[in-house]
Order: C-alpha cells, then structure tokens, then sequence
C-alpha cells in the first residue's frame, strides 16, 4: 500500500518525522471549526441535492443495490467541496478528462494498486479493457490535479497581489507553501502526493464508515428507533444545525461504532525510535493472566492489527455486537492507548474492561487529522437521512436477514479497509 501512495508523491500518511512535521504544520490550521461549520452546511446542502437529484422526493421506497455509490459520491462531493474549495454537484459531480468522474478514476485506482506498482510503462499501452481503463482512470486524476492545482495557484497569485481574502482549506494552504514567493517549502510533487492522500483518506474512509453504520442499523431495528428518537428529541422537525453537533452524541456513537467494526485504518505502522518495552497481558498455558515484556529495539517496526484491537474481548466487552450506547456520553476523543510503553512498561497493562476505549481514528500525534471532518459529515447525513427514511436491509427473493447479513456485512481492503456492496432499501418514514 505504501508505494501506492507513493506512486502519486510523498504526502503526510506515508512521510517520516522531519516531513511529515512540515505537512502537519501546513494543512493543521485547515482543520478548523470554521471548516467544521462548513462541512455541516455543505453536508446539508448535499443532502437536499442527492434527494432531489435522484429522485427520492417522488418515492416511498428507495432501493440502493450498493449504498457504497452514494456515500462514495457524497463524502467526494463533501471534501472537493470543503477541503478543496470545489463545489460540485451531486449531477454533475467532479470529473477529469473525458468522461470518467474522479469518484470512477478513484476506484479504478484503488482497485488495481498493484498493477501501478509493478508493471512496466509497455504494459499501459496493451489494448485490453482493463488495462485501458486503469490507465484512463490514472489520467483522469492527473487531470483533475494538474488543472486545479494550476489553476489555483493562479488564483492565490491574483488574490495576492490585489489584497483579497482567501480561504484557508486544505488545499489553499497546500498551494500557498508550494508557491511561497520562490522560498517553497513543498515540491509540486509533494502537493500532487498530499492533494491525492487527502483525495483519497478524506472520502473513502468516511464512505465505508456511513455504510458500515447504515448496514448496521439495518440489522438493529431497535438501536435505529432509539437514534431516530433521539434526533426527534434533539432536532423535530427543524433543519438542524452545526450548532446542533455536540448534542447529537447518540448519532455520533451509532458512527463511531460503524468505524470499530469496520476501521478504516486497519493496519497502522510505528517505528520504535530508541530502544523500548512493550508490556502485554497473555494467558499462560495454566490459564493464568501474566504480562510478558517484549523489548524492541530502535529502527524495529511494528505493525499495530487495528481490528484485532476493536474486536479484542479485553478493551470492547462483546465486540461482534453492533452497541452505539457504549459510546454514549463519553468523551471519545480522550480515548487511551491499547498498549502501554516507555516509562510506563513496567506497570504492566491496566484493565480495559470498563473503559472500552475508541482507538479507530488512531491515538497520538499521527492520529487521524480529518476525524472531526469525518463525524461532522456523517452526524449530519446520518440525522437528516435516519429523520426522513427507515432503513432496512435489501433482500433478493426469499432470503432471510441472515444470509443477508452473511453476504453483504463482508470488509474489503484496498488503500483503507471498508465494507462489501451494501444492498439497503430505504422507506419514507
Ligand atoms: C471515518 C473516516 C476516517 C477514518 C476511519 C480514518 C482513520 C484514520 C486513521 C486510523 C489514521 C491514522 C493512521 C496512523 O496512525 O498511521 C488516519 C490518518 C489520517 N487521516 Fe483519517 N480517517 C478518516 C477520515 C479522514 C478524513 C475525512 C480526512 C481528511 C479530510 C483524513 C485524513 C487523514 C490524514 C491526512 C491522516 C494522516 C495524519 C498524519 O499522519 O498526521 N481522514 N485516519
């Protein structure tokens, strides 16, 4: 996976410290309520935009064959629009050259990764249909890239020199440290290999994540009447609000434990930077709970298994089941790390039981920095989506509930872990 994020350039998620400390200092101050609140608007405004465009308004019951398109295409719309200044609409979504749409290109892309790693430039030119569309898709966002990146800078040079206000996204201040009046900080390889990371962490992640939940409530009518009145209790029937966000913490539970179960960052790496202990609990062939201590030495690197995390009977009491009220009222941002080192090694590994601690958006200064984009963004399509429509599982013709859920509740992984087509039908409440 590292050098198919790589392939496009070096960026934050893959950079080592010295970097990746320059990437974080510029794109940090985009991150901001500011955004926050436009994140909530737009969220909503692409909402309204999907109903009507698809055609919902007119329908009592909706069947989405794979809801995965439709949260792919709106967490696309929402970070294009919020994190790139791009607003697109839901009928005329982003798009490179020709006729593929930077949502295809994106998962064109993300289906062939190791063939854009390993094969020779030749290879591209074979005429087989695959081929030729991976190709079309690679060049669809080398387009998408070059052209808004130029254009942009453009743009900043104009506002610039006439004094003008410019908004601080993600991209503008990717921009802005690329051109820096000749002292560049950022190669324009460096801003193609973050524009594409952020392209890619900012909308696939949170696409799975809101079909991972929608999935889930499906399955659990009496967890969705309990988040659907409690929106009521919160919101009635008035458009709900930014405002609205902190106190919509059961909808934000029934997210964040989507993201346990299906964990976007499934595997993440860490470099032991001088040598150090790591302290773990084991059961000894006596049955018997002890801690062994595992020295690592420095430059060693670890691979830390995040659904063995969400789903270890240790931190998450019964972590098959689908339970938002875990999270409810807790503050899940202060989480604590899993696994204890450094000085506190020799404490041995406190009892997690009753804390069931949220770790999926990672923990630490390399901790995910679009988490609050991401729960901004669902919090507000999950509240207007769940208000309006009761979802249930699609069902082909004479399936039950569970071999529904044997076939569609499946991860798959490509650049982040996510979840099979999720067949739903919506009905109008
Ligand atoms: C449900 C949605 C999301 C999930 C589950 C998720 C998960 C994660 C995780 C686990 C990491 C840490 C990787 C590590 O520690 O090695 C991470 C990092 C990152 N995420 Fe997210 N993410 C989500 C949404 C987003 C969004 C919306 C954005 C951008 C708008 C974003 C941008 C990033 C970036 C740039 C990093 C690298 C941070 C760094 O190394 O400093 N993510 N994400």
């Amino acid at each position: 996976m590292t050098p198919a994020l790589t392939f496009w350039g070096p960026n934050i998620v893959d950079a080592g410290r010295a970097q990746w400390r320059k990437y974080r200092r510029v794109m940090a101050p985009a991150f901001s309520n500011e955004t926050y609140d436009l994140v909530w608007s737009e969220s909503l405004r692409t909402y309204y935009d999907m109903i009507a465009a698809e055609g919902w308004d007119e329908k009592r019951v909706v069947e989405a064959p794979s809801f995965q398109d439709i949260a792919s295409k709106y967490a696309l719309l929402i970070i294009t629009s919020c994190g790139f200044g791009l607003p697109f609409t839901w009928e005329s979504p982003p798009s490179g050259s020709g006729s593929m749409t930077i949502q295809d290109a994106v998962y064109t892309i993300t289906q062939t990764l190791t063939f854009s790693i390993v094969a020779p430039t030749w290879l591209w030119s074979l005429p087989i249909p695959w081929i030729q569309r991976t190709r079309k898709a690679y060049d669809t966002m080398r387009t998408f890239m070059r052209n808004h990146i130029q254009s942009r800078k453009a743009d900043i040079r104009t506002r610039k020199a006439e004094n003008d206000d410019w908004r601080k996204d993600v991209f503008n201040l990717l921009v802005q440290e690329s051109e820096s009046d000749g002292k560049a900080t950022l190669s324009d390889y460096e801003l193609i290999g973050n524009v594409f990371v952020l392209l890619i962490a900012g909308h696939q992640t949170t696409a799975h994540s809101l079909a991972a939940t929608l999935a889930l409530l499906a399955l659990d009518q009496t967890v969705q009447n309990e988040i659907v009145a409690h929106i009521q209790d919160i919101v009635g029937e008035r458009e709900p609000t930014f405002k609205d966000y902190s106190k919509l913490d059961k909808v934000l539970a029934a997210f964040h434990e989507g993201v346990r179960m299906f964990p976007g960052g499934a595997v993440l790496i860490r470099e032991a930077k001088q040598d150090t202990t790591l302290v773990y609990p084991r059961l000894s062939s006596a049955g018997i709970e002890e801690n062994v201590v595992l020295p690592v030495a420095k430059g060693v690197q670890i691979l830390i298994d995040m659904v063995g995390v969400q789903y270890n009977p240790r931190y998450i009491s019964e972590p098959e089941v689908y339970r938002p009220s875990r999270w409810y009222s807790k503050n899940t941002s202060e989480s604590s790390s899993s696994v204890e080192h450094g000085d506190n090694a020799t404490k041995g590994p406190s009892s997690m039981q009753d804390s069931e601690p949220f770790t999926a958006f990672s923990v630490g200064p390399r901790a995910c920095i679009g988490r609050k984009f991401a729960t901004t963004e669902a919090v507000c399509f999950l509240t207007l989506l769940l208000r309006d429509w009761k979802v249930e599982p699609l069902l082909r013709t004479g399936e039950t509930t569970e071999e529904w859920r044997q076939r569609a509740m499946q991860a798959t992984l490509t650049l982040a872990l996510g979840i099979k087509d999720v067949p739903l039908k919506f009905v109008k409440r």
